[in-house]
């Protein structure tokens, strides 16, 4: 492959490589997905405002053109100059999520997204194929209705699907949305789209599922010890015991430095009972939000490094004892943050991803948290591009 992202074809009559066009490209997920999924494929185009993500983009992908402009801001005859094939999107999440306020199409940060929507039937040529991500949330947004909208407008066929990494043997929770859309021109099962799937569409059957994925749950109290109900620890115990999923030890680093990712001792007495806790032989760990590092309530889990300390006795009795005491038991634990690398390692990153060096720790975490998983996208995009 070069530089550019372009698969080179085998010999024979050669099949010119998809133009794509990567909208809210980020630190670029899309476009290494785009990479692996072994279809000919070049970004003609990636676009987002983020200068910081930008600079990572650029680092990683030196000879994509990078349009660092907001999205509304680009006219209908720039995009057609391109002739794009296929429009990659991941537009920003914030309007949708469960627990935030939910805006929708109300929200400024949605407005983009519905001047793409504008510009759709107006693309000429019209783009073949269409990838969306988003969060847990959007399927039942109105900005999700005018999609699908549009799209039916437009004579896109489209499939619905919502899975997270697990499904492709990542311990790693990042429940999304995907929407992935073809012009009737091309073969796409009709009346594919009447329900969300759960799993990976396998690919000559519509509704048919690969194999099935977390479900949501609603814990229950009382509480073990940790905060944690017998449920909760039930299910993670389920989880570790999958062996459908690697362990975290396949995703970390040799030689990280201590020092550096230790969580400091305010944050261990102050929040040692909401922590995500998971050891290298785990399978499971929870999704990296872009507060990684930074806030600790949900925004990711943090790794057990000592062999020897076991959980249960740390935190049994844990709030009898004084401050000091409290401390001293939680430090057997060495409890560290996953480094950049180990997250981007959980998140489908190859190793050839690369954070310019002036990027820094907690600009890292930020980007990762906004972006996606590389092997899930990589495998929607088999199945929508082959
Ligand atoms: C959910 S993130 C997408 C991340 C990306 N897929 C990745 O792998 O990093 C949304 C991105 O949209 C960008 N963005 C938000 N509003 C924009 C706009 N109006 N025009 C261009 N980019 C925008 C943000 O800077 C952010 O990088």
């Amino acid at each position: 492959m070069s530089d550019t992202g372009v698969m080179s074809s085998a010999p024979g009559p050669s099949v010119p490589p998809l133009r794509v066009l990567e909208l809210y490209s980020g630190i670029g997920g899309m476009h290494f997905a785009l990479n692996s999924c072994g279809v000919p494929a070049e970004v003609v185009a990636a676009v987002d405002i983020n200068t910081t993500a930008n600079h990572i983009y650029a680092h990683n992908f030196p000879l994509t053109p990078l349009w660092g402009k907001s999205i509304e801001g680009i006219q209908l005859g720039d995009f057609n100059q391109l002739s794009i094939d296929v429009i990659l999107m991941s537009p920003p999440c914030q309007p949708f999520t469960r627990l935030g306020l939910k805006r929708d199409v109300v929200d400024q940060r949605t407005k983009s997204f519905l001047y793409v929507l504008e510009l759709l039937p107006r693309l000429s040529p019209p783009p073949r194929f269409i990838l969306l991500e988003n969060v847990k949330g959007f399927e039942e947004s109105c900005a999700r209705n005018a999609l699908v909208e549009a799209l039916d407008q437009c004579g896109y066929s489209y499939k619905e699907i919502m899975v997270s990494p697990t499904s492709v043997g990542i311990p790693n929770s990042r429940l999304r949305y995907f929407l992935i859309a073809k012009h009737s021109d091309e073969d796409f099962c009709a009346n594919a789209h009447s329900k969300i799937l759960e799993c990976f569409p396998v690919h000559a059957e519509p509704g048919v599922c690969e194999q099935s994925t977390e479900a949501p749950h609603q814990p229950q109290g009382p509480f073990l010890y940790k905060l944690e109900t017998a449920e909760e620890v039930q299910k993670k115990l389920q989880q570790n015991q999958d062996p459908s999923i690697r362990q975290i030890q396949d995703f970390l680093e040799p030689n990280v430095d201590l020092d550096q990712y230790l969580l400091p001792p305010k944050t261990l007495l102050r929040y040692a009972n909401i922590l995500d806790i998971v050891r290298p032989i785990c399978r499971r760990s929870i999704c990296f939000t872009k507060g990684y590092g930074r806030y600790v309530e949900g925004t990711g889990s943090v790794l057990h490094t000592s062999p020897k300390a076991q959980m249960e006795a740390v935190f049994r009795g844990l709030a009898e004892l004084s401050e000091e005491q409290r401390l001293e038991r939680l430090q057997t634990l060495s409890l560290r943050y996953f480094t950049p690398r180990e997250v981007a390692n959980l998140m489908g990153f190859p190793l050839t991803f690369e954070f310019p060096e002036d990027v820094p720790l907690k600009q890292r975490y930020k980007v990762l948290g906004n972006s996606l998983n590389v092997v899930v996208v990589s495998k929607l995009l088999q199945i929508l591009l082959s």
